[in-house]
């Protein structure tokens, strides 16, 4: 699949679809609050499976109680591609099954 890099305007657009998510730079950002830090650390794993199952992998990171993504596309030279969004719609299903908010 070819990564072309999306514009300011259809990302802002496409994030209407994507409440939580936010363009931060070059890069789409959310950080889910999780009840506990074990359900953060399952949705961890669950958002890694998502990511070799795409072969997209954002910045991930575990606080005691939350999980904050930070994902662009290398390939396309650090910018907003459509597997980011890809990968952003799936974390965002994926999410409240683990209690995620
Ligand atoms: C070879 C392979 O397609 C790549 O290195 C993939 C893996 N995961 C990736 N993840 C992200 N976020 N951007 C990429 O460009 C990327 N490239």
């Amino acid at each position: 699949m070819t990564a072309e890099p999306l514009t300011p305007t259809e990302i802002e657009r496409r994030l209407g679809d994507l409440p939580g998510w936010a363009l931060e730079g070059s890069r789409l950002t959310r950080t889910f609050r999780l009840p506990s830090h074990f359900a953060a650390a399952a949705l961890t794993v669950h958002i890694a499976q998502i990511q070799d199952e795409l072969n997209h992998h954002s910045e991930l990171t575990l606080g005691y109680d939350t999980v904050a993504l930070a994902v662009h596309t290398h390939d396309a030279g650090g910018a907003v591609t459509e597997k980011d969004l890809r990968l952003a719609a799936r974390v965002a299903a994926a999410a409240p099954a683990h209690g995620a908010a």
